[in-house]
């Protein structure tokens, strides 16, 4: 459980309409088989392609820029993540995420490692005025982000990006967090947005409101790519809801999820298989009526 104390949180109702959007969201990808399109790192693409596909979603891999633009015209949302670099992406992310941004086309953005390196610090600096609706990153990474896009006050204190794991704990991350997700709501067409902080105890928030979604298990670190996973379901998510509610949703999905495995599983080799039936098999229902706790405003 994060340091927040449940003192300042409370359970969202059970008839509360965020927790019927999320319901909605998860029952409509089962039922639409929303195209989610990713460019994503190729450590991890498999995981994320089977993820959506487990969600309900379906998946298309691209690296072009031309065949990403075509696609986006024709899929409900595009996931990138900048796992691992080719020389030909600073050009590719620059004309792709312009042209999405142009076109109004939702998408969300996986900074895997930010602040590794000047290559991966220069393709996500050039996002910062083309930005994604959506966020999906761990603690070290949404503080990096906040830091290389100009927006931190400079009063978190991070150990610094140490590869594609968190050194920091998401509490640690919740003001990048907010200041991130406002950065992306000023850059959406309808002022929506949001961040989904991975971790022990995940952090989504919009900017002003604040969740907490205790759970998961630490088996899904043990495996590479759940967090890269979560950003491609998160994307099948926004095919079908606003970016709030898909950050929320994703976020529940892998936690209930993920302990599904763990309980069913020997290892990170069948924790992977188990995680991608539970991923499969969990309902609506149980994800709608997850702990969800919003911070006291
Ligand atoms: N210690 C933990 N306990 C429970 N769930 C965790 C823990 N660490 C990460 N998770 C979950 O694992 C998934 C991947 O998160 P994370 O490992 O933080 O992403 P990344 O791989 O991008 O660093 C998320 O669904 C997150 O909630
Ligand atoms: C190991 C590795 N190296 C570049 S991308 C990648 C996968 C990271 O996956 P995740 O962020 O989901 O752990
Ligand atoms: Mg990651």
């Amino acid at each position: 459980m994060s340091k927040a104390t449940t003192a300042d949180h409370h359970d969202l109702a059970a008839d509360d309409a965020l927790r019927m959007s999320i319901r909605r969201a998860v029952l409509d990808v089962r039922a639409r088989t929303p195209l989610a399109q990713s460019f994503t790192n190729f450590v991890t693409i498999n995981l994320v392609a089977n993820a959506q596909l487990a969600a309900g979603g379906t998946a298309a891999m691209s690296y072009l820029p031309d065949d990403v633009i075509d696609i986006a015209a024709m899929c409900g949302a595009t996931y990138i993540n900048v796992g691992t670099l080719l020389p030909f992406y600073k050009d590719a992310l620059g004309e792709i995420t312009a042209s999405l941004h142009e076109a109004g086309h939702r998408w969300v953005l996986d900074p895997v490692a930010a602040g590794l390196g000047a290559t991966r610090t220069a393709i996500l600096k050039a996002m910062r005025d083309t930005p994604p609706s959506l966020v999906r990153a761990n603690a070290s990474e949404v503080i990096a982000l906040d830091a290389l896009w100009g927006l931190s006050d400079g009063s978190d204190v991070t150990d610094g990006p140490a590869g594609v794991e968190s050194t920091d704990d998401v509490d640690t991350a919740l003001g990048a967090a907010k200041r991130v997700a406002k950065h992306l709501r000023a850059g959406d067409p309808d002022g929506l947005g949001a961040v989904a902080v991975s971790g022990e105890t995940d952090l989504v928030t919009d900017g002003e409101r604040v969740f907490r979604l205790p759970g998961g298990d630490m088996m899904m670190t043990k495996i590479t790519g759940a967090g890269c996973a979560l950003g491609g379901v998160a994307a099948t998510y926004l095919c079908v809801a606003e970016p709030l509610v898909a950050a929320l949703a994703a976020s529940l999905l892998f936690d209930r999820a993920g302990e599904r495995a763990a309980a069913e599983s020997h290892g990170p080799g069948s924790f992977q298989t188990e995680f991608l039936d539970a991923l499969w098999a969990i309902d609506a229902d149980t994800v709608s009526t997850s702990t969800i706790l919003e911070a006291n405003r």
